[in-house]
């Protein structure tokens, strides 16, 4: 296996199975994957298709009922691997009465790190989840998505090489979001290589290299992201400050040579840029309210 190639399944599958041995469920069918050094690679699929059950198997916390997976040339039940891995799963289990600073020292201590990098990391990862003014305060009192962020801190606290996050963007308001996206993105320009898990497309969509579509435990879709959403036949122009009669001539350009136009007006944003102007504006300039339009009879 190639030094670049983090993961490898080779045929990986899972079955459920219940307390007299019957088959229960089918959550994974044969998998073939290989996932790079350096990419954020997202596991997509609607509720059950088995995506958890996929990083399970990677982390090894979950045996293969048939096939193997493969984590830095080792298989996954090989726990000395874990040393170089970091996990954020789907609902963090933590020490309510600890605060962020004693959580991350805890977690610290268990990969054996001496005090003075603990207090160094600790302290760099609180900045780097935004947490910085909470530091102090018991995770009993932490919202949802406080708890997230305190949840990858701990799944970092280890400087691993390799992070799987198990929907790192839920429960997370628009500007958690972004700024969780920002932080996957930044682990990417560190040379980490991620793995997510999501059915938030669009998060997807904006930092994975490359996706897998799993439904009923079955790999449906395996690829670039910007391969697999290029529209081959379709032609986008973008020009700022062009003159009406300009866009007549490309109009006239595009039927002269039995093309179709399929769209030609202004690019509108997205409501997630639009949310986060109107707060940023508004932390700038406290007290400016909004200008309400009335509304009008015939919207
Ligand atoms: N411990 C278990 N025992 C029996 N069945 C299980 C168990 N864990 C998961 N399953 C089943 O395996 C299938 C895949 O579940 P999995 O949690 O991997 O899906 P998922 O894609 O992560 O779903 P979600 O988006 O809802 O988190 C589902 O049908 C689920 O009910």
């Amino acid at each position: 296996m190639s030094e670049d190639i983090v993961i490898q399944t080779r045929a990986l599958s899972k079955v459920y199975r219940d307390f007299w041995g019957r088959q229960k469920v089918r959550a994974l069918k044969p998998l073939d994957l290989e996932i790079q050094r350096g990419e954020v690679f997202g596991l997509l699929g609607p509720n059950g298709s088995g995506k958890t059950t996929t990083i399970k198997l990677i982390l090894g916390l979950l045996f293969p009922t048939e096939g193997e997976a493969i984590v830095f040339g080792k298989r996954s039940t090989d726990v000395s691997k874990n040393e170089r891995i970091g996990y954020l799963p789907e609902e963090s289990y933590l020490y309510r009465f600890l605060n962020a600073e004693e959580t991350l020292d805890f977690y610290g201590r268990l990969f054996d790190m001496p005090a003075e990098t603990r207090r160094e990391r600790v302290d760099a990862l609180i900045k780097m989840v935004g947490l910085d003014k909470a530091r102090k305060r018991q995770l009993q009192e932490y919202s949802k998505g406080m708890t997230r962020r305190i949840g990858l801190a701990q799944a970092l606290i280890n400087d691993p090489e390799l992070i799987l996050l198990d929907e790192p963007t839920s429960g997370l308001d628009p500007i958690g979001t972004r700024e969780m996206k920002d932080m996957i993105l930044r682990l990417k320009g560190e040379g980490k290589t991620v793995v997510m898990c999501s059915h938030l497309l669009a998060d997807v969509q904006d930092v994975c290299d490359r996706i897998a579509i799993l439904h009923q435990g079955e790999l449906k879709e395996l690829g670039r992201v910007d391969t697999l959403l290029t529209v081959a036949d379709v032609t986008q122009i973008r020009a700022r400050n062009l003159s009406p009669e300009c866009q007549t001539e490309i109009r006239d350009c595009i039927s002269r040579h039995q093309g179709e136009l399929i769209e030609m007006d202004n690019p509108s944003t997205t409501l997630e840029e639009l949310f986060l102007s109107i707060v940023r504006d508004s932390e700038a300039r406290p007290g400016r309210r909004a200008n309400v339009e009335p509304v009008t009879s015939d919207t």
